[in-house]
């Protein structure tokens, strides 16, 4: 019987999610507020994690989770993760990056409007009886310049509403092109033009490196006397004590900030400041964006956990639910590419090809790159998966190159995985049988045709008559019994490899034997999962 895989909830989420997790064959625990200690003692018995911002899914909280394969985000940003460390170890990372996009970028729409007519204030000193009718004199946003930080899904949306409440809106982000500047209606600019001409700042980036203190008290003091500020995206990207100290000199009019450098924000210098308005981490917190993404990370990560697709992942290359079973006999077999190549080669290896032929060349690439890749590394490693392949090759400084020929050759589908090393470039190749049984079909150079798995020995002997005979003999008075046979040469009377698969480990001391026996060149154990 198969075990079902198991799932934390651990952030307060739409109870749907819980359900679709049921649905799919996953068990489901929610648990909710737990401390970080409590996180970490529990954490070792799940496949799967879904969270929101609540939990912090640090090194220690990894290093506990032992079986844990799969964390989705239930939202867009994932700064509560550590994606290098999860990708060390293998974990995939999802997020669900366009289910809150409409509800935020409404929210930074509101928080224009609640700066441009002060509404908050308003209402506080109405419900105070006061009414205050002279003390707040509003400006029209119609006809205002929104500068837009950051034009991705969220700053796009945001574009197309300010343009319909008439304002005109001007573009900073760097990867914005000029096509969808237009196809956007906005005018994209450099981020000076933009400080010098906004009435209105919005920012929609993530926080990075480039972005962390964008608005820095150097760019405030650049803004337009008189701009009105708004951050529904990560704090971090505005100087919060320029910010004050701007909002209580009155070059800025007005700042609305839904998200803090430090959250919860409990005493930020901003609180008090005059025109200053804030929520506390709203941006995605309506009915709808809450559904959109508890359904969608549910769906993301049973889909993983059941079926091995992956969808939004931050660490991994996307394979759909129907790529997946497509393409598992294609990673199965460059899996074991790579390993073959592993495990043959004892020289460094400045840089691995992988070359795709006929049917696999349409296939998407990535997920077989990342799995000769683990082949590859994992005898120097075994923790690597197809999840940290990629970054440990990286780390290692290990070229990868990737070719496709879409024109079929001997075979109508073919993986070749090619090895620079220092005595030359050494590669094998294999195809799949019916389309889905692996086979190696060519090994440095010379032709065979072998299943690889399990226990195996390659052996590189001179092709002379009677050596198959004394190598059986060998293995039988060792009590090692041969499962397959697999010849191949160069040409007759030259280089020839055998490789064998065995039922049993073979051991050293019958490696020694074997290596001894004439005309044996190189003998190797190897194994395949
Ligand atoms: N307040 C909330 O509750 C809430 C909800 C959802 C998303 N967010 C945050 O909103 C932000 C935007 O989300 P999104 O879905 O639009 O992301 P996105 O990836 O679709 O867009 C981000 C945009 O920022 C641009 N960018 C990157 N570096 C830049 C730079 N140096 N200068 C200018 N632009 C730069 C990118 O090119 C991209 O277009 C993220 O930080 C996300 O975490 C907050
Ligand atoms: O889950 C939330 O409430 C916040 C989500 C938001 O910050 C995001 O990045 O998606």
């Amino acid at each position: 019987m198969t075990t079902k895989p198991k799932v934390l909830i651990s952030d307060k989420m739409d109870p749907n999610a819980a359900r679709i997790f049921e649905a799919r064959g996953c068990d489901v625990d929610v648990i909710t507020g737990e401390t970080p200690e409590q996180l970490i003692a529990r954490i070792g018995e799940y496949d799967g994690l879904a969270i929101r911002s609540s939990t912090k899914v640090t090194k220690e909280v990894l290093a506990a989770a032992k079986n844990l394969k799969v964390i989705g985000r239930a939202g867009i940003g994932v700064d509560n993760v550590d994606i290098p460390a999860a990708s060390a170890q293998g974990v995939v990372v999802m997020n669900t990056p366009f289910g809150n996009s409409i509800t935020t970028a409404e929210h930074a729409i509101a928080m224009i409007f609640a700066l441009a007519r002060q509404i908050p204030e308003a209402n506080a000193r109405t419900q105070a009886g006061e009414w205050p009718k002279n003390a707040f004199m509003g400006v029209e946003v119609t006809g205002k310049t929104l500068g837009l930080i950051g034009a991705g899904n969220i700053g796009s949306i945001v574009a197309s509403r300010a343009l319909g409440v008439k304002m005109k809106v001007v573009a900073f982000d760097p990867f914005l092109t000029p096509e969808r500047a237009v196809e956007m209606g906005v005018e994209k600019v450099e981020l000076d033009a933009l400080l010098e001409r906004a009435d209105f700042i919005t920012l929609h980036t993530p926080l990075t490196d480039q972005t962390r203190n964008i608005l820095s008290r150097e760019n405030l003091l650049k803004t337009k006397n008189g701009v009105r500020i708004v951050n529904c995206a990560r704090g971090g990207l505005i100087d919060e004590d320029a910010l004050k100290d701007l909002l209580v000199s009155g070059h800025v009019a007005g700042a609305a900030l839904d998200v803090f450098k430090t959250e919860p924000a409990k005493d930020s210098p901003l609180f008090g400041a005059p025109n200053f308005i804030c929520t506390p981490h709203l941006g995605a917190s309506t009915t709808e964006a809450q559904v959109n993404v508890a359904l969608q990370v549910a769906e993301q990560l049973a889909d993983y956990l059941v079926n091995g697709g992956v969808t939004n992942a931050l660490n991994m290359p996307s394979l759909s639910a129907e790529e997946a079973p497509k393409l598992k006999p294609y990673m199965k077999l460059a899996e074991q590419l790579g390993s073959m190549v592993g495990q043959l080669t004892r020289d460094s290896v400045p840089r691995i090809s992988i070359h795709t032929e006929g049917a696999a060349a349409e296939l998407n690439m990535k997920p077989m790159v990342a799995a000769v890749l683990a082949g590859f590394l994992r005898v120097q490693s075994d923790t690597v998966n197809m999840v940290n392949a990629p970054y440990l090759a990286k780390e290692r400084g290990l070229e990868v190159r990737e070719v496709k020929t879409e024109r079929e050759g001997d075979y109508h589908t073919l993986i070749r995985v090619s090895v620079k090393t220092e005595s030359g470039e050494r590669s094998v190749a294999g195809t799949l049988f019916n389309n889905v049984e692996p086979r190696l079909v060519e090994l440095f150079g010379i032709k065979v045709e072998a299943e690889l798995a399990g226990h195996m020995m390659y052996i590189v002997n001179e092709d002379a008559p009677g050596f198959i005979g004394r190598i059986g003999t060998l293995l039988g008075e060792n009590g090692i019994n041969i499962g397959t046979f697999n010849l191949g040469r160069r040409e007759a009377g030259g280089e020839a490899v055998l490789l064998l698969s065995v039922d049993s480990a073979v051991p050293e001391t019958v490696l020694k034997q074997a290596c001894a026996l004439p005309g044996v060149k190189l003998v190797k154990a190897l194994a395949f999962a």
